[in-house]
């Protein structure tokens, strides 16, 4: 059985580990990606909260039907299941659905020979808006996702900022069936029934797997081929940052307070091993992706209704994936699909086609926000796997995909979707140290003080009625608040009050320096002004 960092008994230990390899990467380790992600952070969190390319994301969220069976009734009744739509008005002009109508008989080549041809074409907003559309590309061939046609009339445009993904209530059974559902397609139609992973997923009813199936999973994953791996550990790794973000940004239902429960996140992902490890797994293969975009950024359109700010967020993805560039590859494609080729390319196919079946689900998720960031995650990832098996390799001069390689193109909602599912998984790594600082803070042993505080708590808690505990705790929270402002305000005064102090100590010396000592410079000065009014040889 391969030994990983992770067995060992602290649960954190992963966090700065550079020793140990997380399996199916090129030698990435926990301590180098979280390395990694504190320069690539910064950037993602400027380019997807400061600019209105990488905001605002146009889907068919509401009327696509789901295309499998589900027997279970959906609830999720809650206010953080909905999604907030934007107004058209307040997205830049040439995204609208006006100047999309437009666009009929729209062939992306034409677009392209217009921009190139013509320079002043960055002042003409129609015209830029057929170059921004790339939604009739041929390459369905070539997709991993079944991304939705933004000309369709039933899309609709969401801010990004305005829907946070965070913990919405949606819970067993429904969300759970999805779940097995994007499992079962990790198992090629024709595998056998040793590697089944499926019946282990669901063994008994609904049931998690226990720690003993786990292992199992482990043995069995041993069993399957590279690409079965990777395709698991991409969804694992999604769902384990859906479960992250979830846990941090967690709705406490007795007190109404969101806040990071770091029992949920312990219990979700970090007492499962092998979901941490297909986190940082699945942000590996994003960053590849990133990477590979290297020497393909000319191809691409960051396109907006002023030239100013298409280069402003040309530049910052450049920025991005410079600075990816300059670190190791954490994921290397080329070991996937390079057996014989016929075989290769069915298995390609295959792999291709149980992605998007995953990505058609997410129509079957019965919650509007999950189904919104289920959408744009499976888009993200597929755009990612398109980049990496059906792109050539710039950098690499003998390249294997030459002959059945195409030029990148990509679509506005792709772009959007591997940027915005690339910093999904960044935060999540950050919500993870902070869960760590978490961990440590509640774990540190108890001040004389603290001690006191929480016995009293104990004790109000105990003869107050149930019913007003929601509001103790906010009160509580509050007279944190003020607790804490009270003393950095306290601190200042303080700090004012030495130095006025010590500036009246000083005054006796003063005075007596400036009016009494032999030194004091107004004596000194008042004598030597009199001795100069004094006729000479008239003092003794
Ligand atoms: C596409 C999608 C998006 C969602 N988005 C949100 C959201 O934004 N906010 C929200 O509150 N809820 C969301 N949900 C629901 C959420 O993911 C969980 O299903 C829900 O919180 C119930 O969690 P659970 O602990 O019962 O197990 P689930 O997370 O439902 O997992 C089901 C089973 O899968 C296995 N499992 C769990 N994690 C992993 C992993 N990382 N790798 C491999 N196997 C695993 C375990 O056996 C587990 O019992 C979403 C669901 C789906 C399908």
């Amino acid at each position: 059985k391969k030994q990983t960092v992770m067995e060992a008994n602290d649960p954190w230990k992963f966090e700065g580990d550079t020793k140990h390899a997380i399996p199916d990467t090129s030698e990435a380790t926990f301590g180098a990606i979280k390395d990694l992600n504190e320069r690539v952070s910064p950037l993602l969190k400027d380019l997807t909260e400061k600019s209105d390319y990488m905001r605002f994301y146009r889907l068919n969220l509401f009327n696509k039907e789901c295309k499998y069976k589900m027997d279970d009734n959906v609830f999720c009744g809650s206010n953080a299941c909905n999604v907030v739509i934007t107004d058209e008005n307040n997205v830049p002009d040439i995204w609208s659905s006006r100047a999309l109508g437009k666009l009929e008989g729209f062939m992306p080549e034409l677009s392209r020979q217009i921009v190139e041809s013509d320079q002043s074409v960055m002042e003409n907003v129609e015209k830029i808006s057929q170059s921004c559309l790339l939604e009739r590309l041929d390459d369905q061939d070539r997709q991993y996702c079944y991304v939705d046609n933004e000309l369709d009339s039933g899309c609709v445009y969401v801010s990004l900022l305005d829907n946070p993904e965070r913990f919405t209530g949606y819970a067993a059974p429904h969300a759970t069936r999805i779940w097995e559902m994007i499992y079962n397609e990790c198992l090629p139609d024709t595998s056998e029934p040793t590697i089944d992973f499926p019946s282990l997923f669901m063994q008994g009813s609904l049931a998690p797997p226990s720690n003993s199936q786990e292992n199992m999973l482990n043995e069995r994953m041993d069993m399957w081929t590279n690409e079965q791996r990777v395709f698991y550990r991409v969804l694992s790794g999604m769902h384990s940052s859906i479960s992250t973000h979830l846990c941090y940004n967690y709705l406490n239902q007795s007190t109404g307070v969101w806040g990071p429960n770091l029992n949920c996140f312990m219990e979700k992902v970090l007492s499962h091993p092998e979901r941490l490890e297909n986190l940082y797994f699945a942000y590996s293969l994003l960053l590849r992706a990133m990477d590979k975009l290297n020497g393909h950024l000319d191809t691409l359109t960051f396109c907006h209704d002023s030239a100013l700010q298409d280069t402003e967020v040309r530049h910052k993805v450049r920025d991005l994936v410079d600075t990816v560039d300059q670190y190791p590859r954490y994921f290397d494609e080329s070991v996937l699909f390079n057996g014989d080729p016929e075989l290769s390319s069915a298995m390609k196919k295959e792999f291709r086609e149980h992605f998007r079946t995953v990505s058609a689900l997410m129509d079957c998720v019965g919650c509007e926000r999950c189904r919104l960031w289920g959408k744009i995650q499976t888009n993200g990832f597929g755009t990612a796997l398109k980049i990496l098996f059906e792109v050539p390799d710039v950098e690499n001069e003998i390249d294997q995909f030459e002959s059945t390689s195409f030029p990148l193109q990509l679509r506005r909602s792709e772009i959007v979707a591997l940027v915005n599912t690339l910093d999904r998984l960044s935060r999540s790594i950050n919500y993870i140290q902070k869960f760590h600082e978490l961990y440590i803070e509640q774990h540190q042993p108890e001040s004389m003080f603290r001690k006191v505080l929480n016995s009293m708590k104990r004790f109000v808690y105990q003869y107050v009625p149930e019913v007003f505990h929601p509001y103790l705790k906010k009160t509580y929270n509050v007279a944190r608040i003020f607790y804490h402002d009270f003393w950095m305000e306290l601190e200042v005064v303080l700090e004012g009050f030495r130095y006025v102090l010590s500036s009246y100590l000083k005054l006796p010396s003063m005075i007596n320096f400036y009016f009494f000592s032999s030194e004091s410079p107004l004596l000194n000065y008042m004598s030597e002004s009199i001795r100069q009014r004094i006729p000479s040889g008239w003092l003794p």
